[in-house]
Order: C-alpha cells, then structure tokens, then sequence
C-alpha cells in the first residue's frame, strides 16, 4: 500500500505523521510526505525520515488572514492542490491520512478530488476548522477524544509505554513548553527554582528556542543548577527521569505523559484555537489524573500546593488510560478498508 502522509505546521501535528510512517514501514508499506514550507514541517522531515519522498508546499494558514491576505491565501492552497494532485498521481498513491493544520488542505481536497479515500487524525478535544470541514468526506475521522472513534486511544510512541513507570516520590520536576516553548512556564519554572533548589527537587527544563537564553541567565542568577534545553530530541527519557511536570496541554505531549504514568499540571496555552488546550485537559482533571490552572496570579500557588500532593494513585491510574499501538491500528484500518 502507497500511503500519502499530510498536515503539520507544529510538533504536535508532526508527531503524529512520524508515528504513522513508523508503523506503516513496519507493516511493509511505504509513504510520502505532503507538508508546508511554513512552520515545522522541514525540520522534522526534511533530512531525516521513513518516508520515501517528502515534499514541502508554499502555503500559508487561511482562517487567521484577513481580507487581500485571506485571498492570496487561498490562492497558494489552490496551487498546493494541482501540485499535490501531481505527486499523488505520480507516486500512485492509495489513500492520504491527514494529521490535520493548514499544510494538511492542498492533499486533502486533491484526494477527494481523485475519489482516493482520506483519513482523518485530529489530535484535541475541539475539533480544528480544516478538519470539520473535511470530516463529512473522510472515510475515517479519529480521535482519543471521541468515544465513536472506531480506533480508540492516541498514537503515542513505543518508548513512552517501554519506559512506563509509577510515580512515588517527588525527586524530579520536568518543565515543558510544547514544541516552540512557552514563556508563562519558564517564567514559573523561575519563580519556582529556589524553593525546588530547597526541597532537593531536580530541575529538567524544556525552554524553547526563542526564551533560551533568558532563560539560562536567570538559572545562573539564581545559582540553581537545572538541566536546560531548546528543542530536545530527548524527550522521552527526560520524561522519564520526571516524576511531575508542568506543561502545556497539546494533545502530543498530554498523552505521552499519561502513557508514560507522569501526572502533570497542566497550564493552557490561552491563545489556542476555541481553547482547546484547556479542553485537552480537561478528562485529566475530570478523572482525578492530575491538575489544570490557567496562566495567572494563582498558578505558583497551584503549583506549591501540588509539591504536597501524593503522586502515586495518580501515576497508577494514569497507566490504565494509555492504549498501545494505536499508530499500528491506523494503518492496519486502512489496508482494510483498502481490500474490503
Ligand atoms: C500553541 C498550539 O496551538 N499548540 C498546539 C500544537 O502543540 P505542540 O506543537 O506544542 O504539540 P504537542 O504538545 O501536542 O506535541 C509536541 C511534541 O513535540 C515533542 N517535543 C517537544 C519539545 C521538545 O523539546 N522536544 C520534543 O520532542 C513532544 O514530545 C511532543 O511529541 O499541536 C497540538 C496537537 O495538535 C495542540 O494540542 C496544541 O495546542
């Protein structure tokens, strides 16, 4: 089976199109790559990947662009999707699995366009607008967070289950931003690091790119040694070694978290489309999983009173939220509804 892989913009999106190229080449499949110029689609894939060919379009988002700029827009998604029908044709390709973002639209409507089948993966609690646009036409639409998806479960990768682990006693925090970073964590990271310093709490920090260097000379400042990183490939173990975190609440990162027994406090992004990181969290804190508090006045006191809390319940029980293999079961779905 020849798959097209296609969405992206931010890590959130593109873990996703990684974990369905991993388990696709495994089951002896092969896939290609239908990204953006923009956002972050080159650096996951552009020099390192399972996919056989990727290829980055020049797009832009539409629903943030106001009058001439929605038009030109448009019109560079319109281009994108003559050219995606061309590689499409090119490459033979079967059936397209979006991961949703505004890369996914130029290979999404040219797979509708050839009457080829498309997937859906939509990653939050609230729908993106591309995808309820396209959700009426796809043969499939999943989601963790959708009780009438017919695959159950987020697409989280192996290691975070091999190196699952319950969670007893506070002696590493891990502070997290998502894939860009987030200013509001670092600067409660900050707030934060002498009285951890105290406890005898170690200190991992992922700042992003942009807040890195600020952020290093206030932990210099402080004297507080932390374990400091931009961007890590690292991840996985450095989730790990935590035994709390506090981060933001994409989808990507909340369920490797829950895959990997970590509790977590959980502070929105508060600019995210329709707030759908607050509603990420939300079966979290609903299910008595682990903590959400906006950005705030009342969001180091959160955490302070969370220093307190016992973890273990919380790490035990996050273990049976987690379902295995679920990037697995997407291809498996669609070789399926391939040869029915
Ligand atoms: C601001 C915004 O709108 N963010 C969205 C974006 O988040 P964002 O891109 O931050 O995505 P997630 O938190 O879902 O995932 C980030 C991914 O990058 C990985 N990672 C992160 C940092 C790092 O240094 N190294 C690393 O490998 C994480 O392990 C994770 O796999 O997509 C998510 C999934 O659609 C949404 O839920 C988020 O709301």
């Amino acid at each position: 089976m020849k798959l097209c892989i296609t969405g992206g913009g931010t890590g959130g999106h593109l873990v996703i199109a990684e974990a369905l190229v991993e388990a696709a080449v495994k089951e002896g499949h092969q896939a290609i790559f239908i990204g953006s110029l923009k956002g972050q689609d080159r650096k996951y894939f552009e020099s390192n990947s399972k996919f056989s060919h990727v290829y980055f379009l020049d797009t832009t988002g539409v629903v943030n662009q106001k009058g001439f700029g929605k038009l030109k827009a448009l019109y560079k998604v319109f281009l994108a999707f003559l050219k995606s029908r061309k590689i499409l044709k090119q490459h033979n390709i079967d059936a397209t699995y979006s991961v949703g973002g505004f890369s996914a639209a130029p290979a999404s409507f040219a797979t509708l366009s050839m009457f080829k089948p498309l997937f859906i993966h939509e990653q939050n609690a609230i729908e993106g607008r591309l995808n309820s646009l396209l959700k009426p036409y796809a043969k499939r639409f999943i989601s963790a967070y959708d009780s009438a998806s017919i695959i159950q479960g987020y697409p989280v990768k192996d290691v975070f289950f091999k190196n699952a682990r319950v969670r007893d006693e506070l002696k590493t925090i891990i502070f997290m931003g998502g894939s860009q970073g987030a200013k509001a964590i670092n600067d409660l990271a900050l707030s934060v690091a002498e009285e951890l310093k105290n406890k005898g709490i170690y200190i991992i920090h992922q700042a992003g790119e942009t807040d890195f260097d600020r952020v290093k000379n206030e932990y210099e400042k402080l004297g507080v040694d932390a374990e400091l990183y931009a961007f890590t490939k690292e991840l996985p173990s450095l989730i790990t070694k935590a035994d709390l975190a506090v981060s933001r609440a994409g989808a990507s990162t909340l369920w490797e978290l829950t895959a990997s027994g970590c509790p977590a406090l959980y502070v929105p992004y508060p600019y995210a489309a329709k707030d759908h990181q607050f509603y990420n969290a939300s079966f979290i804190v609903e299910n008595d999983l682990g903590w959400c508090e906006r950005e705030g006045e009342g969001l180091k006191t959160k955490l302070l009173h969370i220093l307190k809390e016992p973890l273990k319940e919380k790490s035990q029980t996050l273990l049976q939220y987690s379902h295995k293999d679920v990037a697995k079961k997407m291809i498996d779905d669609v070789f399926r509804v391939l040869n029915d």
